[in-house]
Order: structure tokens, then C-alpha cells, then sequence
């Protein structure tokens, strides 16, 4: 279920929530002390090195899974159908330049699915998000977080009930998405993890969508204070990010126009 924040709201971690959102939180806070229900798995991909989140909950057994890579859609499927869960939402944090998503072929794996992506992406999708909407998963909710700077439309999704958020290329851990391509933007970065990212409790663990180290997650509090770019002030950003010259993405002239519509090209 997609819901949009509107009425009257609470502020949390440096974003907004509705009263009914609010109330919910406080909800699930209390269902955590009690025990979760709450389903994690982290999946890779060697050749992009992406990672892809299937996040659900285990008692309604609905699912979402983030950043799907078109070469594991039928691992990923078969997952899901092990498990016993219902995929709500194939979701893409921003539109990948590095390999194509899975999304539309997961549509077809598993009918019933919906793609979903920013609407400032440019990008094909049965549901286009905007700051602020909610994306509900059984007794879950992943609050889309604009976070523009890697490219336009990327989102960060935070789960509040869990203390998680799934950063995209936005933040990487101890580094962060180019912005030299897709209207990259590097003060918008900036901006954007400073105010949308660094504002979340230290603890809240974040998740990228990529590593090419072998590392899998962090904490706000680690990269408020370990990251060798984010740290620095805004000037300074600004020159790392203009002199890192890094090679083009091998795939970016196939993936851009394929996930233009959901990998179905
Ligand atoms: N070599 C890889 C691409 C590596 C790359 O450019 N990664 C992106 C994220 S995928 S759009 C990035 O933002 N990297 C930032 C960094 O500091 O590494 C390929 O050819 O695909
Ligand atoms: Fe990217």
C-alpha cells in the first residue's frame, strides 16, 4: 500500500510524520520490544557489485525487494517463493547506471508485482514516489526520501520501525555515488546526506547499493564521522568529487536506456 504524508505531522529523525504515521511508529516500537517479525536478506550481485534487499514481514508474509539485478531475477524469485512471500514491490533506489534491474522481469516471475521508482527519475514504473510517500509491506513502512545528487531522482528509503534506511548510490560506506553523469550534482549530494542522512539517529544502520570492498553496512554515526568525503566541508567535497576521475561504466549506454523501462527492452 502507498500512502502520502498530508495532515498534520510529527517530526522524527529530522523528518516529518503524519499523526497516523507517527502513531504507528510508536506502535511498531512497542511490537520490536516484543519481538520482530521482521525479514532481512542481503543479496549480491559479482559482476555490478550491487546489493538487492528483500525485506518482508513474516507474519502476512508480504514482501519488497530493493535494487533487483536482471541476471538474479530468477534466483531472487525462487527466494521469495521458498520463503512463502507475497512481492508487493520491485523497487529501484534511483536508475542504475551500472546494470540493468530486474524489475520488469520480476513483474512477470511473479505476477501481482508492482515496479516502483522515484518520479524524478524519468523512469517507467507502475508507481512513481515523491518525497514523503510510505511504501507499507505487511506491519512495515518504507518512508521514500528524496535525496537528489547521484542522479535526480534518487531515493533513500527509511524503515523506521526497524533503524534502517537504504541509501542507494547516495551514500556508500566510507564514500558516496559519483556525480559526474545522470545530472549529477555534487553540492546536491551534499545537501542531501547532510540534511536527509546525517539528521537519522547514529545507530540507524544504512544499507548501499554497492560495496567494492567487501564491506555490507554502516551506521549514521560511523560516516558522520569516518567518511573521508562527507566529512569534509562543502568546498572541499566539491573538489574530491571533481577530481576522482573514475573509468565510464562499462555498462551505462545498455543500462540508462533499459532501465528507462524496467530492464524490458
Ligand atoms: N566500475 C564500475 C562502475 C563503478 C562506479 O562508477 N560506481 C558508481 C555507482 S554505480 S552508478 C559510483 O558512484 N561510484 C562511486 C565511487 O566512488 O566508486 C562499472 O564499470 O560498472
Ligand atoms: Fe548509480
Amino acid at each position: 500500500m502507498l500512502q502520502k504524508l498530508t495532515g498534520p505531522s510529527l517530526r522524527v529523525a529530522g523528518v516529518y510524520l503524519t499523526s497516523k504515521a507517527a502513531l504507528h511508529l510508536r506502535m511498531m516500537s512497542s511490537a520490536a520490544e516484543k519481538g520482530s517479525n521482521f525479514f532481512f536478506r542481503q543479496l549480491f550481485d559479482t559482476v555490478s557489485s550491487t546489493y538487492t534487499y528483500l525485506l518482508a514481514d513474516q507474519e502476512k508474509k508480504e514482501a519488497v525487494l530493493i535494487d533487483p539485478v536482471l541476471e538474479h531475477a530468477e534466483r531472487d524469485a525462487a527466494l521469495i517463493e521458498q520463503l512463502g512471500f507475497k512481492l508487493l514491490f520491485a523497487m529501484n533506489t534511483h536508475m542504475h547506471a551500472d546494470h540493468v534491474t530486474g524489475t520488469g522481469k520480476l513483474k512477470s516471475l511473479l505476477p501481482g508485482t508492482q515496479s516502483v521508482i522515484g518520479k524524478a527519475s524519468g523512469a517507467q514504473a507502475d508507481i512513481h514516489l515523491l518525497d514523503g510517500d510510505l511504501v507499507s509491506f505487511g506491519c512495515y513502512q518504507l518512508l521514500a526520501t528524496a535525496t537528489p545528487g547521484h542522479t535526480n531522482g534518487c531515493l533513500t528509503y527509511i524503515c523506521h520501525e526497524q533503524g534502517i534506511a537504504f541509501t542507494g548510490d547516495t551514500l556508500l560506506i566510507r564514500g558516496c555515488g559519483r556525480t559526474d553523469f545522470q545530472e549529477g550534482s555534487s553540492e546536491g549530494l551534499y545537501n542531501s546526506v547532510h540534511s536527509k542522512i546525517f539528521t537519522l539517529p547514529d545507530h540507524y544502520t544504512l544499507y548501499p547499493a554497492h560495496d567494492y570492498k567487501g564491506q555490507t553496512a554502516t551506521t549514521v554515526g560511523e560516516e558522520k564521522k569516518y567518511n573521508p568525503r562527507l566529512t569534509k566541508p562543502l568546498k572541499e567535497f566539491i573538489h574530491i568529487m571533481d577530481t576522482l576521475n573514475l573509468p565510464y561504466p562499462k555498462m551505462i549506454d545498455k543500462a540508462i536506456p533499459a532501465n528507462k523501462v524496467c530492464g524490458l527492452y
